[in-house]
């Protein structure tokens, strides 16, 4: 139990960051026990219960059930007599360091001191971090306006555009900076994926009246990929219901999605007029100089030297997505380090050469999850299975990782590939790969080579 305990500490301070007071609290845990879908915790105290259960519930039910591979509740006992294990609380060192933009920008926003950073924003996708270019002017300026005076302007604000161009962060920007003007503000975050999944698990649960309050209780609704809507005629209908009462009550709502909201199939009309009647703006694919600022922007804030002529090598050749330029560099620079050579073009030739080619729409999940399980001699279903056993688990995030870089899934939709996995799990799995690249020679190695098989089967 202790050592489910411990990686969940471990994935809880990972992934969502967490504070020196929620490190004290949870250094006066003792974990019991696990019992079919419930682990039971104990502390000394109320006191501690009551901040657990009020606080804490939702970044350990998810750090559990991430570890133990299925949906777990939590139950938190009082015994005066409890003496919690000796488990350091990891520090958040990953958070921060991926959190921290360049050595020259300002505090981040999340972590000033009333604004409590919240879970369901990536402290990395901030205005800061964020490089304006001609494809993303005008979405970045609307952002901002409705950041700074949310249910003024612009209301419902509509961002589209294609995969990895980044609409969700400018969401989490905006959230993010909503806060820092004023923390009091009600941001809710949420992914059309799981808001269809809230709604569905509410009706289930007989829990309406908490999904409303969830929902409607807020001052600004971020919502991402609502294209993910499109058919659900029920889901569809609680939406509509939530965009007006908070419509009506002059709370900010903004969308994103992958095409406009009037190509947006499957969705009726009155929704259609709706989204329309705020402001809707595109971002586009960004040109060379762009993509070359967006790459000098990420060395910096991962604090890695990579020389003009080599950003714009990556940037000349990987010209539609931004996920995949940042995976391009990423794998440029540990190359580098776990060489201990520096980065220069030629390098950056060699490490490249097999990952750039132009056909990569053909690139699914199957063919990663496929090619990442015969390169471990495992089969499929044990890869997007729940072992925990180390092989598995790294041949599962691996995968995850290059289903993230390479093909323009969600997470959510990501994690139904791996057997209904939460899209936290994805997350998590991605950022643990990506940190390992650079610090692990045979996790470098692993993951360029499945990458280039990858790309390989593709060309034929
Ligand atoms: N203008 C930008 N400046 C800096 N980083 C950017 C910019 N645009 C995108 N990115 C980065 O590119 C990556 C992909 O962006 P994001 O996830 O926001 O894309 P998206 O449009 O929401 O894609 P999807 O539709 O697939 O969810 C992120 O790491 C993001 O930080």
């Amino acid at each position: 139990m202790e050592d489910i305990w411990r990686e969940a500490l471990e994935h809880l301070v990972h992934d969502s960051g967490i504070s020196a007071q929620h490190r004290s609290f949870l250094r006066l845990v003792k974990p019991l026990a696990v019992v079919e879908d419930n682990v039971f915790l104990a502390v000394a105290e109320d006191f501690t219960k009551t901040y657990i259960e009020s606080t804490l519930r939702g970044g350990v039910t998810e750090a559990l059930s991430h570890v133990l591979g299925r949906d777990i509740r939590i139950a938190v006992t009082v015994d005066a007599s409890v003496t919690p294990p000796d488990i350091a609380v990891p520090e958040p060192t990953a958070v921060d360091d991926a959190g921290t933009s360049a050595p020259s920008a300002p505090t981040p926003v999340t972590r000033t001191p009333d604004a409590v950073p919240d879970p369901h924003l990536n402290p990395r996708y901030t205005f800061d971090t964020f490089v304006i270019g001609s494809s993303n002017r005008f979405a970045h300026a609307a952002a901002l306006a409705v950041a700074e005076s949310p249910g003024k302007t612009y209301n419902p604000l509509f961002i589209y555009g294609g995969s990895g161009l980044g609409k969700t962060h400018l969401l989490h920007a905006i959230g993010h900076y909503t806060r820092q003007i004023k923390p009091q503000t009600r941001v809710r975050y949420v992914n059309s994926e799981e808001f269809t999944n809230d709604f569905i698990n509410s009706i289930r649960d007989d829990r309406s009246l908490t999904f409303k309050r969830t929902y409607r209780e807020v001052d600004v609704l971020l919502i991402d990929d609502i294209q993910f809507l499109q058919g659900k005629e029920q889901t569809l209908e609680e939406f509509f219901h939530t965009f007006n009462a908070l419509h009506n009550a002059g709370k900010h709502v903004v969308i994103t999605s992958d095409v406009s909201p009037r190509n947006l199939d499957g969705i009726e009309e009155r929704m259609r007029t709706r989204f329309e009647w705020g402001l809707m703006t595109d971002v586009q694919p960004p040109d060379l100089e762009t993509r070359i600022a967006i790459l000098r922007k990420k060395a910096q804030a991962d604090d890695v030297a990579a020389p003009g002529d080599v950003l714009e090598y990556i940037a000349s050749n990987i010209t539609s997505n931004i996920r995949e330029l940042e995976g391009a560099l990423i794998r440029v620079t540990a190359f580098a380090a776990l060489n201990k050579q520096t980065v220069d073009l030629s390098l950056a030739q060699v490490v490249l050469k097999d990952l750039i080619s132009d056909n990569d729409s053909e690139i699914t999940a199957s063919s990663i999850i496929g090619t990442t399980a015969d390169y471990f001699g495992i089969s499929m279903d044990e890869l997007t299975g729940t072992s925990r056993s180390r092989v598995f688990v790294t041949a599962r995030q691996i995968a995850m990782y290059l289903c993230r870089e390479l093909t323009d899934l969600s997470l959510p939709k990501i994690g139904e590939h791996f057997g209904g996995k939460d899209h936290t799990t994805v997350m998590y799995s991605v950022k643990k790969v990506e940190d390992q690249i650079a610090q692990r020679r045979q996790m470098y190695n692993q993951v360029n080579e499945i990458h280039a098989r990858v790309k390989q089967q593709t060309r034929g």
